[in-house]
């Protein structure tokens, strides 16, 4: 049997006041695989905080914590690993830096991407987005056949991202995503991140 799908939580591009409480009850709420901080417009002194701050709340828990888009700091940090996307500089150069470490590359809707960022040594190719999303301005949109696609020919995971809910994620994990990246569902679920991560794990155990 293959591997169940998991959640891959990503944290809000700006995080609130008492945050790190907030995600250690997240994280105690169900199954999570792997957390990334993303935070796309803070400085370098920021992030690095927040890496302190947030790392060992993760790896406390077993769960893998990767830094988005900057591979230096992640490998001077201690993270798990880093996700990078196509405009985030030397995949090569990061797969080097992070040998042993996962490294995870945005794919898009590209067949040709993800091949790319599988020979490159990538741990794991991301798709998407797959719905309408407001955390970021999506330029791409995937559509399961990949997933289905990318499944069948490859044993490196493939995780699907954008606008995914515990409403919308069946058909992406009947698909074969191994793993359901997420924000807007779990930080802005009406009940509370909690809700959002009991809802999403509720929601992909009940489509597998
Ligand atoms: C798991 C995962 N998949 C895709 C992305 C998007 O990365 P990127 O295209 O570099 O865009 P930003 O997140 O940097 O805005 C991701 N972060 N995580
Ligand atoms: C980072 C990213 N890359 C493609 S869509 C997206 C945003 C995912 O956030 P949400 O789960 O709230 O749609
Ligand atoms: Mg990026």
């Amino acid at each position: 049997m293959d591997d169940p799908c998991r959640l891959y939580l990503i944290t809000p591009p700006v995080l609130p006041g008492g945050f790190a409480d907030q995600l250690a009850a997240a994280l105690d709420a169900g199954d999570v695989a792997c957390l990334q901080l993303r935070l796309k417009d803070a400085p370098r002194d920021a992030v690095k905080r927040a890496v302190e701050a947030l790392r060992p709340i993760a790896q406390a828990r077993d769960v893998a914590f990767i830094l988005n888009d900057d591979a230096i700091l992640a490998a001077e940090l201690g993270c798990d690993g880093v996700h990078l996307g196509q405009q985030d500089g030397d995949h090569a150069g990061a797969r080097m830096l992070l040998s042993g470490k996962i490294l995870g590359i945005t794919c898009h809707d590209s067949r040709h991407l993800a091949m790319l960022a599988g020979e490159m040594g990538a741990d794991y190719v991301a798709f998407g987005a797959f719905f309408p999303t407001s955390t970021k301005d999506a330029k791409f949109r995937a559509t399961t056949d990949l997933l289905e696609w990318w499944s069948e020919i490859a044993e490196i995971p493939c995780v699907a991202i954008g606008g995914i809910t515990a409403e919308n994620c069946a058909p992406l994990v009947r698909a074969g995503a191994d793993f359901l990246a997420v924000v807007g569902a779990v930080w802005n679920h009406p009940d509370g991140p909690v809700a959002g991560v009991r809802a999403m794990n509720a929601a992909i155990a009940a489509a597998a």
